[in-house]
């Protein structure tokens, strides 16, 4: 269970944070996202995922975006990470328009925001105000795995006060992208050694991956995390679990365990009080990308996002 967010004497994000000294920051943005969007629509999943990624690890502070030989970027689950090109593009364009002024970790957030409205999603206010970080280390990531029970996944989102619904409702990004074989095959094809298929998976979704990711085949094929709805911000994801559809073990235990399973059933209004997934996921960013951010004398606003000033 989370408690509340410790209290601190200092100024917090809000929205219309830049005012006239970037009047139009989320409009910069904005199209910056909708250019990339058309030209690669897997942009839209690949930012998601990366403001997630940020907030995580040192809270969310742009520490994602550091190049350097041991940065964020270069741990394990990071490698995959897409739409680095986007931010810095946005970033970009806003030096020309008001330079010195927006925080690379402001861009990142407005950026997941605004993709995720392109998919279909829900819009949400961004409050704005971080400071980006000095700091990026590879040893820092430590985010949850794609083998992590639920009691796992709930502890480590507690540690950042965010509760099971949030686990789940936050999960169900899940709705959009996709995911290298290498990450999962195991789970098809040899479950903890057993020679067999994971048994909580549906039989006829068994082959149906096997093919699209043959044992002796490419580990950086990918597949969709939601069967049939990749592209589309939907409910899809959360009806793919509850009949055995879902490709990563993490998130297949949402609907295996009794107390996640619930709040699923909620969010596909299957079981009373309903939760509507749109405003419930507005909900959960809005508290994950205001996570440990920085906004005293802690941080800086870097020139370019690749680098520390
Ligand atoms: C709950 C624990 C989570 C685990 C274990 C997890 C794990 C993973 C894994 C293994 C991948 C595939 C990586 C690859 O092969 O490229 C992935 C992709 C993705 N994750 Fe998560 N994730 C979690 C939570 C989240 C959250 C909270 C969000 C955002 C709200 C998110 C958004 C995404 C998106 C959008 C993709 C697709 C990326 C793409 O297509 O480029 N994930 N996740
Ligand atoms: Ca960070
Ligand atoms: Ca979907």
């Amino acid at each position: 269970t989370s408690t509340t967010r410790p209290y601190t004497f200092l100024p917090r994000p809000r929205v219309g944070y830049y005012g006239s000294a970037c009047w139009n920051v989320e409009s910069i943005v904005r199209s910056v996202v909708q250019s990339n969007y058309f030209t690669n629509p897997a942009n839209a999943p690949g930012i998601l995922r990366m403001h997630f990624h940020d907030c995580f690890v040192r809270g969310c502070d742009a520490s994602i975006l550091l190049d350097g030989p041991n940065s964020e970027k270069t741990a394990t689950p990071n490698q995959s990470l897409r739409g680095f090109n986007v931010i810095e593009e946005a970033k970009t364009q806003l030096e020309i328009a008001c330079p010195r002024t927006v925080s690379c970790a402001d861009i990142l957030a407005l950026a997941a925001r605004d993709f995720v409205v392109l998919t279909g999603g829900p819009w949400w206010p961004v409050p704005l105000g971080r400071l980006d970080g000095r700091v990026s280390l590879a040893s820092n990531v430590d985010l949850p795995e794609p083998t992590d029970s639920v009691a796992v996944q709930k502890q480590r989102f507690a540690a950042k006060y965010l509760n099971t619904q949030d686990l789940v409702v936050l999960a169900a990004g899940h709705t959009i992208g996709t995911v290298g074989c290498g990450v999962f095959r195991d789970r098809f094809f040899n479950y903890k050694n057993t020679g067999r298929p994971d048994p909580t998976i549906n039989p006829n979704f068994v082959p149906q991956i096997q093919s699209q990711c043959p044992l002796n085949g490419n580990a950086a094929t990918r597949v969709a995390l939601d069967l049939g709805s990749e592209g589309q911000f939907d409910t899809s994801y959360l009806n793919n679990l509850r009949f055995g559809r879902g490709v990563l073990e993490s998130d297949q235990v949402l609907w295996n365990d009794p107390g996640t399973r619930s709040i699923v059933e909620r969010l596909l209004g299957l079981q009373y009080p309903f939760l509507l997934f749109g405003p419930e996921f507005a909900r959960s960013m809005s508290k994950l990308s205001l996570t440990e951010v920085k906004t005293g004398l802690d941080g800086e606003i870097r020139r370019v996002c690749s680098a520390i000033n």
